[in-house]
């Protein structure tokens, strides 16, 4: 039966870095891509990273019942992650991945249990956050402000995943992860 990892972090912490390369490593996995009320930054296209929808069609979406979790992760920032999104993807035999927020993964790791794995990736610390964003260079300083200020909160719920990746070295981290996700795919 196909399954579901969840990749949950602070802002910054390399959840998208980690679950790129585990995308490139021939597993049978594929990515759950969210809709989100943000806009498109740097190259992201529609389909690609996010499904971007307007707050109106957001709305629309939650009173029809078409999300499995949903969260205001920033103020006035709606992300959430479809139900057909989701059915589709197992429904083809695929395992799927998932970079949610805290809330949203440990949401999503209640609805389907055991065969959920809830990874969450520890930065090293919160300047180490702030030294990644700025490098990134993908969101103005206010909101790597914003992002920042989550990010103590965020971590609080690390003890509740299943598994915590320290992501201070890359190439350890990738390791782990690819270990991790083997390991749940073919025995979890
Ligand atoms: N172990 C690491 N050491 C140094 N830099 C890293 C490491 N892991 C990721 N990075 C870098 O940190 C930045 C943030 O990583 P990434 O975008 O994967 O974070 P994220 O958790 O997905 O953030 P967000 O929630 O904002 O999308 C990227 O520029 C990435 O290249
Ligand atoms: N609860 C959910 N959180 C989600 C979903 N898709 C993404 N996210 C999280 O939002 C923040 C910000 O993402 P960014 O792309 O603006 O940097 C990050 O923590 C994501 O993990 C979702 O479907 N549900």
């Amino acid at each position: 039966m196909a399954k579901l990892i969840i990749f949950s972090a602070p802002s910054g912490a390399g959840k998208s870095t980690l679950i790129r390369f585990l995308l490139e490593q021939g597993l049978n996995i594929r990515f759950s891509i969210s809709a989100t009320s943000r806009e498109p930054r740097g190259e992201e296209k529609d389909g690609v990273e996010y499904y971007f929808l307007t707050p109106e069609e957001f709305r629309r979406r939650i009173a029809n019942n078409e999300f499995l979790e949903y969260e205001e992760v920033y103020k006035d920032k709606f992300y959430g992650t479809l139900k057909s999104e989701v059915d589709r993807i197992l429904s083809e035999g695929t395992n799927v991945v998932f970079d949610v927020d805290c809330v949203g993964g440990l949401n999503i790791k209640r609805i389907y249990g055991d065969r959920a794995l809830s990874i969450f990736v520890m930065p090293p610390s919160v300047e180490t956050l702030r030294e990644r964003l700025e490098k990134r260079g993908t969101d103005a300083p206010a909101v790597i402000e914003h992002r920042l200020a989550k990010a103590e909160y965020e971590m609080s719920f690390a003890p509740q995943f299943d598994v915590i990746v320290h992501n201070e070295d890359y190439d350890q981290a990738k390791e782990e992860v690819l270990r991790l996700v083997t390991d749940f795919i073919d025995n979890g």
